[in-house]
């Protein structure tokens, strides 16, 4: 068997909206080895964003443990001081995540975010160019963020993802806002990807090819909470 490169158990999400609570995740698991690929799925507001947050250190479970590559990073036993230290480096080195607003630095053109990505990564920015091809971004690398498409930016994050080499991609519809044909490319790309670096992939769609392309799914509507 291979390794969990990401586990988590028993995750939990509350949040408290005018002073009422809106549970959203209750115990949930979540087991992805080195290699494969896991699909969030559920109708919009089902929580497929907020688990892919807790999953990244972006958001804190009230309950439950995470682990990456079999360590520890969320649970009772490390304090939250510890936990968010741990979150932000692992998100600079080994977590890939790309969210559904892209997040590229405005000021700096769409390669040297790249570029950017894969120093912060300390990985070689030999073939920064080349991810920005791959995603059918030739000869956009000299452009701002806001002087390309919206599709264009969610690709060119995509692009510094596979320049940092993680070894876990958190994806949030990566293909959302994409035609058809565009997707599936992308998609190509990213199983490619994952496929080369042995990296595991979690991604939350509402597009079902792409779901139905990945190791495991998992919908979140069907999940009882607490
Ligand atoms: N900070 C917050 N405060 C209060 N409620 C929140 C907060 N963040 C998310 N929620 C609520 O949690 C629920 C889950 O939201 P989430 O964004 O995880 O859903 P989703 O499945 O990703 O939806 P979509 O498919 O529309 O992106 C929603 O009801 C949302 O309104």
């Amino acid at each position: 068997m291979p390794e969990d490169a990401l586990q988590a158990r028993g995750l939990s999400k509350r949040f408290v909206s005018a002073g009422q609570p809106v549970p959203v995740l209750s115990g949930v698991d979540v087991s992805v080895p080195a290699g494969t690929s896991l699909a969030l799925l559920g109708r919009s507001g089902s929580g497929k964003s907020t688990l892919l947050n807790l999953l990244c250190g972006l958001e804190r479970p009230d309950t439950g443990a995470i682990w990456l590559a079999g360590e520890p990073v969320v649970s009772a036993a490390i304090a939250p001081q510890q936990q968010a230290r741990r979150w932000a480096a692992l998100r600079r080195q080994s977590l890939g995540v790309v969210f559904q607003e892209a997040n590229l630095m405005p000021a700096l053109t769409l390669l040297d975010n790249v570029r950017l990505r894969a120093s912060l990564a300390r990985r070689s920015q030999a073939d920064c160019g080349r991810w920005l091809e791959h995603l059918g971004l030739e000869g956009l690398g000299d452009r701002y963020p806001d002087q390309v498409s919206g599709g264009q930016r969610q690709r060119a994050a995509l692009a510094m993802v596979f320049a940092m080499t993680p070894s876990v991609i958190l994806a949030d519809e990566p293909t959302g806002s994409l035609d058809r044909q565009t997707a599936d490319e992308v998609s190509d790309q990213l199983f490619q990807r994952q496929k080369e670096t042995g990296c595991a992939l979690v991604l939350a769609t509402h597009d079902s090819e792409l779901a139905a392309r990945c190791d495991q799914r998992l919908d979140l509507a069907h999940l009882a909470l607490a």
